[in-house]
C-alpha cells in the first residue's frame, strides 16, 4: 500500500515539531507539508530542521490550501480560530484532519461537525492510550456511584499553556456526566473562589495548576464521607500524544466523512456509549 502523505499544521510548536518526527519514523507514514503563519519562526525553513531530525526538503508553508493540496490527512494542533478554520478546508479539498487543538468554543465543536460532513476528522482533546482508557473508567464508576460522592477534576500542565481547564479535564468532565446521566453544562463548577457556599451535591467540580515543564496530569477525584478514589493519569513525554495523533491519521486514510475520536481510532468505544 502507498504511503500516506501527511501534513502537520502549527508544525513549528511544541507538538508540531513532535509529530513531524513521530511521523517520519513511522512506517506507512511520509511528512509531506508543514504549515505556520505568515511571519511566524517557521515559515519557509524546512520542517525536519525545524523538528531537528534533519533536512527533509520539505517547505513550512503559510497557505494551508496549498497543505491540503499537498497531503492525504493533516494533523492540526494550533489553536481554536485556525483549526476551525482548517476544518472547512479540509472538507473543501477532501482530505482527513486530525485535531489535537483544545480551548475549543461549543460554536467552534458545532463548525467542526458541520466540516465533517465533507471530511473524515477525528477530533480528541487527548490522543495517548492511557487518558482514553481513563475516560471509559471514570465514566464505569461515575455510574456505579451515587451523588454523595462529589466528582472534583484536577490538572496541571506546564506554564505556556493558555486554555483552561485543559481539553482533557473537560472530556473527562464529560466522561463522567455521562456516567452519572447529567450534563456537564449543568453540572460543572468550573472555578471557585471568594465566599462560594457549601458544595452543592451532584457537582463536578475543576482545579487547574500551571507551572514549569509539566507536560499533563489529570486526576479525578470521587470523595464521599469516609472514602476517597483517585484516578490519575501522568504524562511524561509528548511523545505519547504524537504517537495517537500519527496513528489516528493512518487509521482515517481512505475512510468516509465523519466525525470520530480517540475512542472509535484505539476501538474502546462501548456499544451505546458517546
Ligand atoms: N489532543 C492532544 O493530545 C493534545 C493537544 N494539545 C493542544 O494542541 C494545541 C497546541 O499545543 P502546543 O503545541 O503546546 O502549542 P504551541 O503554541 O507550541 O504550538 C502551536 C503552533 O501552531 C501555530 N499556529 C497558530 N495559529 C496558526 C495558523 N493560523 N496557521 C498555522 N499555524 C498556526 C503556532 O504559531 P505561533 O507561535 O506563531 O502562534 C504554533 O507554532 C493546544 O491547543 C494544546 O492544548 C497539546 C498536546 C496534546
Ligand atoms: O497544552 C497541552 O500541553 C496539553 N493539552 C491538552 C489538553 O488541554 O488537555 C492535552 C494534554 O493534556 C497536553
Amino acid at each position: 500500500m502507498a504511503e500516506v502523505r501527511i501534513g502537520v499544521a502549527g508544525a513549528a510548536g511544541r507538538m508540531g515539531r513532535m509529530l513531524v518526527a513521530e511521523v517520519d519514523r513511522t512506517p506507512g507514514a511520509r511528512i509531506a507539508a508543514g504549515l505556520e503563519r505568515p511571519g511566524s519562526n517557521g515559515a519557509g525553513s524546512d520542517v525536519g530542521e525545524v523538528a531537528g531530525i534533519g533536512r527533509r526538503d520539505v517547505a513550512i508553508v503559510t497557505d494551508p490550501a496549498s497543505m491540503f493540496a499537498a497531503v492525504d490527512v493533516a494533523i492540526d494542533f494550533t489553536a481554536p480560530e485556525a483549526t476551525v478554520a482548517h476544518a472547512r478546508l479540509a472538507a473543501e479539498a477532501g482530505r482527513g484532519l486530525v485535531i489535537g487543538t483544545t480551548g475549543l468554543t461549543a460554536e467552534d465543536r458545532a463548525a467542526i461537525a458541520a466540516a465533517a460532513a465533507g471530511a473524515a476528522i477525528v477530533l480528541a482533546p487527548n490522543m495517548s492510550l492511557g487518558v482514553n482508557l481513563l475516560m471509559g473508567l471514570v465514566e464505569q464508576v461515575a455510574a456505579t456511584l451515587d451523588p454523595d460522592y462529589d466528582i472534583e477534576i484536577v490538572e496541571m500542565h506546564h506554564r505556556h499553556k493558555v486554555d483552561a481547564p485543559s481539553g482533557t479535564a473537560l472530556g473527562l468532565g464529560e466522561a463522567a456526566a455521562r456516567g452519572r446521566g447529567v450534563q456537564l453544562a449543568e453540572a460543572a463548577v468550573r472555578s471557585r473562589d471568594g465566599h462560594t457556599g457549601a458544595r452543592e451535591r451532584g457537582t463536578i467540580g475543576f482545579a487547574t495548576l500551571r507551572g514549569g515543564d509539566v507536560v499533563g496530569d489529570h486526576t479525578v477525584v470521587f470523595a464521599a464521607g469516609g472514602e476517597r478514589l483517585e484516578l490519575t493519569h501522568r504524562a511524561g513525554s509528548r511523545e505519547i500524544y504524537a504517537r495517537g495523533a500519527v496513528r489516528a491519521a493512518l487509521w482515517l486514510a481512505g475512510r468516509p466523512p465523519g466525525l470520530y475520536d480517540m475512542m472509535d481510532v484505539l476501538g474502546l468505544r462501548q456499544a451505546g456509549s458517546r
